[in-house]
Parts: C-alpha cells; sequence; structure tokens
C-alpha cells in the first residue's frame, strides 16, 4: 500500500509503510547506541565519499555499520527506485526541540534522477514541502537552512493519492504541504523535488511537548535514516570539492 503525492508535473513523494524488521523496537534502540554523543553532530556512512560538508560540520565517509546495512538492503530490494542505494545518513532528534531547517538535498552527486528514501522511527513528526524560492530563498543557500520556518497558514491538503493536485502549486507561493511521519513511514522524495521544493523538519513548539508528554504519547524524540545513491564517480573522486548540504543545527 503506497500513497502517491504528484506535487507537480515533475515532482513527487511516495508514502508507505516500512518493513517490521526495521521498525522493531529493538532496531530502534540500536541505532540510538550508534548517535554521536555531540549534539549536532550527523553520522553518516556508506561509500567512501570525499569529506561531505553541512552547516559547518564535515563528515567523512565510513563503511556501512552492520546496523544500517539491513536498510540498504531493504532499499535495494524495492526495483521501482532503482536498486542502487550505497549511502546511509541518519538523524537523531532528541526531543521535539531538535529540527531540520528548509533546505533540499544536494543532488550533486547522486546518480541521476535517483529517488531518496526517508525513514521515520519514533514519535510523529511533521514533514513540510513548500516551493523553492518561496520569499527570495533558494534552496542550497546556508540562508534558508538557517532561517528556519517562517510562513504562513498550514495547508493542510490529503497526502493520500494525488491529493496535492498539478502543477499549480510551484506557483503559488503560499501553498505548503505537511505531512505527518509516524513511526515506520517511508518517504520518497522524487523527480525534480530537490529543485522545485524544499523540505524540513520543524521544531515542535514547547506547550506541544508538554500536552504530548502530559497526554502519554513521546515528546519528539525521532530517528530519521535517509537512504542514497551515489554515482560511483563521485566515490572514486578523491580530493574533489565537498558535496554541499545546508543543514539548521539542532536546537538545545
Ligand atoms: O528527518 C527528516 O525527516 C528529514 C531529514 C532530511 O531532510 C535530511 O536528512 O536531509
Ligand atoms: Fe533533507
Amino acid at each position: 500500500m503506497s500513497d502517491h503525492l504528484q506535487l507537480s508535473d515533475r515532482s513527487w513523494v511516495d508514502l508507505f509503510k516500512a518493513p517490521e524488521h526495521l521498525t522493531a523496537p529493538a532496531v530502534v534502540e540500536r541505532l540510538w547506541r550508534l548517535c554521536p554523543p555531540e549534539r549536532g553532530r550527523i553520522r553518516r556512512s556508506g561509500i567512501t565519499l570525499c569529506s561531505y560538508t553541512f552547516s559547518g560540520h564535515t563528515l567523512v565517509g565510513g563503511p556501512v555499520p552492520p546496523e544500517l546495512q539491513p536498510f540498504l538492503d531493504w532499499a535495494n530490494s524495492l526495483p521501482q527506485y532503482g536498486g542502487r542505494f550505497n549511502e546511509v545518513l541518519v538523524n537523531w532528534y532528541q526531543d521535539g526541540r531538535d529540527w531540520i531547517g528548509t533546505h533540499s538535498d544536494s543532488i550533486a552527486q547522486l546518480l541521476p534522477d535517483s529517488p531518496i528514501l526517508s525513514l521515520s522511527l519514533g514519535d510523529t513528526r511533521t514533514f513540510r514541502i513548500c516551493p523553492a524560492r518561496r520569499g527570495g530563498l533558494a534552496p542550497h543557500t546556508p540562508a534558508a537552512a538557517a532561517k528556519g520556518s517562517r510562513l504562513p497558514a498550514v495547508d493542510n491538503s490529503s497526502s493520500s493519492s494525488g491529493g496535492a493536485g498539478g502543477g499549480s502549486l510551484k506557483t503559488s507561493p503560499d501553498w505548503r504541504q505537511d505531512i505527518e511521519l509516524p513511526h515506520g513511514t517511508v518517504l520518497v522524495m522524487g523527480g525534480a523535488m530537490q529543485t522545485e521544493f524544499t523540505h524540513e523538519v520543524p521544531q515542535l513548539p514547547p506547550s506541544v511537548v508538554r500536552q504530548r508528554l502530559a497526554s502519554g504519547e513521546g515528546p519528539g524524540r525521532r530517528i530519521n535514516v535517509t537512504l542514497r545513491q551515489f554515482a560511483p564517480e563521485a566515490a572514486a573522486r578523491e580530493g574533489a570539492p565537498p558535496a554541499k548540504r545546508q543543514r539548521a543545527a539542532a536546537a538545545g
């Protein structure tokens, strides 16, 4: 069962459930044990690339830890997404105050037209998609990432099949799509999504964290695993300029 959301003629998102062997509590616990002690650090692994820079953090690729190999194996078992996943990036959100600002993922080193798979584990957080160049902020600018979310009213248009309609969305600067990502959700970003749209995971307001705690829900603690298909040349090009990613530092 998969939902397909056509964001524009060229950009789309798929949503579906991950298999249980990747979402079991023991798996999530093992991923928390990989969390770097230093706050704001993001660990990535996969093919050995030259360094990968975002928001002042430079991380060098390393071998895939055994905890992450099943995620790659699973992604590569989905033929509709290309089957050449070779990189894993993990983001740990300690609670609802951790966030990732408005950005587009760098696709410079990826296989052409390869989609990015994103798997959510833990508490439900909102994934917000906006047209790129909103208010003059193009994707791939640190300013855009640092600003985070300052947007008008939410359009909660359905995230089910075709719910967001067609190409008109791109031309409406006020349009935005909020998608709730409960535990075990896979979100696939495809087509021209990284050039036509930005995405972010906003902070939960403190009142919402309090409310969630009071109601027994989690306060926003979550792990996100993204899987990408890097071109073999990118891996081989030692000494090439690092790929650029924009990321707001995790709030503490
Ligand atoms: O945590 C998420 O769902 C999004 C992560 C993300 O956008 C990224 O790692 O580039
Ligand atoms: Fe991203």
